[in-house]
Parts: C-alpha cells; sequence; structure tokens
C-alpha cells in the first residue's frame, strides 16, 4: 500500500490512497448492497442465528466482534461473512439479499481481475501472470459486511482492531460515515472514502507474492457515538490449496533472496486464525528474518 502504485490499467482508474473510479459497479447496486446488509443486520437475533459459525473455513458465518481479543479494548461490532467464490453461499434473508450479492460479488470481482492485471505489470510481470500463479479461477472471495451502531462510548471502544486483510487485495465501500484508518510511517490517518469508488487494499498475500514490493496495508476501525456505521470488505485471495511464495521472477539470491516461505493459502487462513488469539500479525510467522 505505501508502495507505488501500480499503473492505470484499461478499465479502471487509480486514485490517491489507491481508490478506485470509473470501475462499472453502478451506483445504485453499491447502495443497494450496503441497504441489504442494513436489512439482514436489523433481523431479530434469531433469525440470524440460523447463520451463526465460528470457524474461518465457514462458508457462512455472522456474530458479534472478532474472536480472542487479549488487550482490553471492547470491540463494538456485527459481522457476516460468507464466501462468494469459487462457491457462492449467501443468506437467504432478507428478501432479495441473495440476488443483489450475488450481482456485486460478480460485478466486483471483475474490477478486482482488471486490477490484478495491472498490477502484475507494475511488477514486470505478464498480465496474466499472478491470475495463473494464485490459480484465481478458484480463488476464494469473501464478502464480509461489518454494522458499528453508534457506540454510547466510543473512546473506549473500537470497531475493529489495527489489522492487514489476508487474502491478495479488498475491495471496500462504506456507508459514507467516516471511521476507516490507515497507518502510515507509525501514525493512525483517516482516510474518507470519495463517494461510489472502491477503496483498495493490499493484503498478506501481495506482500508474500510481490517479495515486499507491495506491502500490505495495516488498517483499523473507529466508532461514534452519533451515528451507524456500515462497511463492506470483498476480499480476493487465491484457491484454497494454493501454495503462495514470492514470485520467482522477482527473487534472485543476490539484491531480492526470498522474503517470506511459502505456504498454502488454506494452512495461512488456519494459521491467521489461531494467530489472533494471541494478538500476532500471521505475516510474521511467514517472513524470512536476514540473519
Ligand atoms: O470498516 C472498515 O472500514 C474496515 C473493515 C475491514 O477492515 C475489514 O472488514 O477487514
Ligand atoms: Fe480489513
Amino acid at each position: 500500500m505505501t508502495s507505488a502504485k501500480p499503473a492505470k490499467t484499461g478499465a479502471v482508474s487509480w486514485l490517491i490512497d489507491h481508490q478506485v473510479i470509473n470501475h462499472g459497479v453502478p451506483e445504485s447496486l453499491m447502495k443497494a448492497m450496503v441497504e441489504a446488509c442494513g436489512e439482514f443486520f436489523n433481523l431479530a437475533e434469531e433469525e440470524k442465528q440460523e447463520f451463526a459459525g465460528k470457524h474461518v473455513l465457514d462458508s457462512l458465518r455472522c456474530g458479534a466482534s472478532i474472536n480472542g481479543s487479549t488487550d482490553h479494548v471492547f470491540f463494538w461490532r456485527d459481522y457476516l461473512k460468507f464466501f462468494a467464490h469459487p462457491n457462492f453461499h449467501s443468506p437467504s434473508k432478507p428478501t432479495g439479499f441473495r440476488e443483489i450479492a450475488l450481482d456485486y460479488s460478480t460485478r466486483t470481482r471483475k474490477v478486482a481481475m482488471e486490477l490484478v492485471k495491472g498490477i502484475s505489470a507494475s511488477l514486470g510481470l505478464e498480465e496474466g501472470y499472478i491470475e495463473k500463479a494464485l490459480n484465481m479461477e478458484l480463488g476464494l472471495q469473501i464478502f464480509i459486511s461489518n454494522f458499528f451502531p453508534p457506540c454510547p462510548q466510543p473512546e473506549l471502544a473500537r470497531g475493529l482492531p489495527p489489522h492487514s486483510d489476508h487474502a491478495l487485495l479488498t475491495l471496500l465501500i462504506n456507508n459514507g460515515i467516516s471511521g476507516f484508518q490507515l497507518q502510515r510511517q507509525g501514525k493512525w490517518v483517516n482516510v474518507n472514502s470519495i463517494p461510489n469508488a472502491f477503496m483498495v487494499i493490499f493484503g498478506d498475500q501481495m506482500e508474500i507474492m510481490s517479495n515486499g514490493k507491495y506491502e500490505c496495508a495495516v488498517h483499523r476501525a473507529t466508532v461514534n457515538g452519533k451515528a451507524t456505521r456500515m462497511s463492506i470488505a470483498m476480499l480476493f485471495g487465491p484457491a484454497l490449496e494454493t501454495v503462495v511464495g514470492p514470485a520467482p521472477e522477482l527473487v534472485d539470491n543476490e539484491t531480492n533472496p526470498p522474503a517470506f516461505t511459502a505456504m498454502k493459502y488454506r494452512k495461512y487462513l488456519e494459521l491467521q486464525q489461531t494467530n489472533k488469539i494471541i494478538g500476532k500479525c500471521a505475516l510474521d510467522r511467514v517472513r524470512i528474518l536476514s540473519v
């Protein structure tokens, strides 16, 4: 995220802070998706219970907060997560949710794959390189919606703790209420999204695959005392069974030694899940430390 910006690609334009406009996803669909998520969170607790899951590899789950926080910050968040690719799973409620989510998932995937081509080229690789190397035809795509109601003591609570997303990249939108923060040079900066743009967040697999040329973006979400904030993060990753390591083309033993050990994406996700409990970053577990 803090590294050089990928070049402008055919289908999308890059803006500051890695936001994309002219992406071809209708504004009406983005709005409808946020509204449908709002309706989901407003379902009665018993209705949502049906979709409660626990494990990172469950294809559909919802719940409150995140697992295993070890510090004393109080998390103020409901979430809904489901796999949108290679197989589409979605809650069957509220009415119409599934159709909107399918349309949104398909169209955002087109944007992401266009970006992946541009990113490949910007690394000096063939356009189709990343798509092929990460077997993205079977790539995992995860739909995550976050719901942060007004919090009576926002200074004591957090929406989401500092983290990086585990996938290759994330396309993020919200309901216009600010709260997204990026870590830059050790400081937290508010990043307000441009209306109808997607915020592009590089994830762990991007840093691994590019051998550190593109860093993952550490970010968090704050809550506020007045308004309900909602966000939708769509994560695009490799296929679960694909082993991801630094692209051999970007590695040489003199100036660019491999910075990460290769690991199956499925294993990485499981590692990240256990690491959350002990509060450590999964990326550090595959990083090769130079001696
Ligand atoms: O709420 C936000 O803006 C960020 C959401 C996020 O980082 C995530 O779901 O991984
Ligand atoms: Fe995130």
